[in-house]
C-alpha cells in the first residue's frame, strides 16, 4: 500500500477575490512532486498550507497519516523543511555559521558535516552576513541549511530562482540523492520545465486556483504527438475530421497539408493506413507543450496511487 506524506481533502483557501481549491491530493512518500502552474495559480499558497502558515477555510490536511487541529506538533514541524520564495529577514544579520548554530538547536537531526559539505560544494561564501549575500548565494545557503536538518518532507518554493547553471546542476543532483537515500518526499514549486523533467516523479498542475490534477511524469512524456498529413482543401479537411476522432485541433496549415495533435498516435497511424491517408511527418510533443495542452483542458491520464504507481 502507498504511504502518504500528505493528504488534502476538499481544501479551500480564499485569497481576497480569488479562491484556491477545492484541492484533493494524495502525495506519496519517497517521491519528488513538482508543483507547476502560471503566476498566481496558487502554488505558494498550497505550500504555505502544508506548513499551516496559511490556514484553509475548508477541508482537512493530514501529515503522515494524522490530521492536526491547531498548530503543527513540534515533531511534525521538525520533520518538514521549507525554503520559501523569499528568505526570512530574521536571519539576515547572521553569517551562515551563526544561522546554522541557531538551527542546530532546533533540529535534533542536524548534520553539521553534511551542511558544511553542501556549503563547500555550492561555494557559498562564509563569514559574511546572509543579508549581504547575492540572491543566488543566499538561495544556496537556504538549500544547504534545509537539507542539513534532515527533513522527511521538503517544501521548496522556486528553489532555483537566482542559481547559476553550475549551482542549478548541483541542486538537482543533491535533491535527487537526498530523496533516494532517505526516502524523503520533496514538493518543489517551479516554472522551469527542465527541472520538472529532470527531477519529478509526479506533476501537479494548478491553473487559476483550480487543481487540474496530478499525473505521473513518465506517463506524460511521449503522450502527445503533432502530425501532418496531406489534405487538399477545407472539404478534404472536413472529411478527415469526420474520419479521425483521435485527431484534435485539426486544421490546414499550408496548402495541401493539414496538422493535428493526438494523444492516441498508435490508433491514428492504424486509421491512416486503413483510410489511405498520407502521413507527411510527426513529432512527439515536449513536456512544456504537454503542460500547456493540459492547462488548455486536454487532461492526461491522471496518477492513480491505489493502482500501485
Ligand atoms: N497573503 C496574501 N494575501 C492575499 N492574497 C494573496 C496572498 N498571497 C497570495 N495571494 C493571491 O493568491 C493567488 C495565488 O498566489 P500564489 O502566490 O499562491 O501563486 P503562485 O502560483 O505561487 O504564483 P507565482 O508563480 O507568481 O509565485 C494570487 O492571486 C495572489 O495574488
Amino acid at each position: 500500500m502507498v504511504r502518504l506524506a500528505v493528504e488534502l481533502r476538499n481544501v479551500i483557501k480564499k485569497r481576497h477575490s480569488k479562491t484556491i481549491g477545492p484541492i484533493n491530493l494524495e502525495l506519496p512518500e519517497g517521491h519528488i512532486i513538482a508543483l507547476v502552474g502560471q503566476n498566481g495559480s496558487g502554488k505558494s499558497t498550497l505550500l504555505s498550507m502544508l506548513l499551516k502558515l496559511a490556514l484553509p477555510e475548508e477541508g482537512t490536511i493530514c501529515w503522515f497519516g494524522s490530521s492536526v487541529e491547531g498548530e503543527l506538533p513540534i515533531e511534525i514541524r521538525r520533520s518538514i523543511g521549507y525554503v520559501p520564495e523569499s528568505p526570512i529577514h530574521e536571519e539576515s544579520h547572521w553569517t551562515p555559521e551563526e544561522a546554522a548554530s541557531f538551527r542546530r538547536r532546533w533540529y535534533p537531526d542536524w548534520d553539521q558535516a553534511y551542511f558544511q559539505a553542501l556549503l563547500d560544494e555550492f561555494e557559498v561564501p562564509q563569514g559574511i552576513r546572509l543579508g549581504k549575500m547575492s540572491k543566488g548565494e543566499r538561495r544556496k545557503f537556504e538549500i544547504a541549511a534545509v537539507l542539513a536538518a534532515g527533513p522527511k518532507l521538503l517544501l521548496l518554493d522556486e528553489p532555483s530562482s537566482g542559481l547559476d547553471p553550475f549551482a542549478w546542476r548541483i541542486m538537482i543532483e543533491t535533491l535527487q540523492r537526498y530523496m533516494d537515500e532517505r526516502q524523503a518526499t520533496i514538493i518543489i514549486s517551479t516554472h522551469i520545465v527542465e527541472e520538472v523533467r529532470r527531477l519529478a516523479d509526479y506533476i501537479i498542475l494548478l491553473h487559476k486556483g483550480k487543481l487540474l490534477g496530478m499525473a505521473e511524469k513518465d506517463a506524460l512524456l511521449g503522450a502527445w504527438s503533432e502530425v501532418w498529413v496531406s489534405a487538399a482543401d477545407e472539404a478534404e479537411l472536413a472529411e478527415l475530421a469526420a474520419e479521425l476522432p483521435e485527431a484534435l485541433e485539426l486544421k490546414i496549415q499550408t496548402p495541401g497539408m493539414a496538422r493535428m495533435i493526438t494523444s492516441r498516435m498508435q490508433d491514428l497511424e492504424k486509421r491512416f493506413s486503413d483510410l489511405g491517408i498520407k502521413k507527411i511527418r510527426s513529432r512527439i510533443l515536449d513536456l512544456e507543450e504537454i503542460l500547456s495542452l493540459w492547462t488548455m483542458g486536454h487532461r492526461p491520464e491522471l496518477a492513480d496511487l491505489k493502482r500501485g504507481d
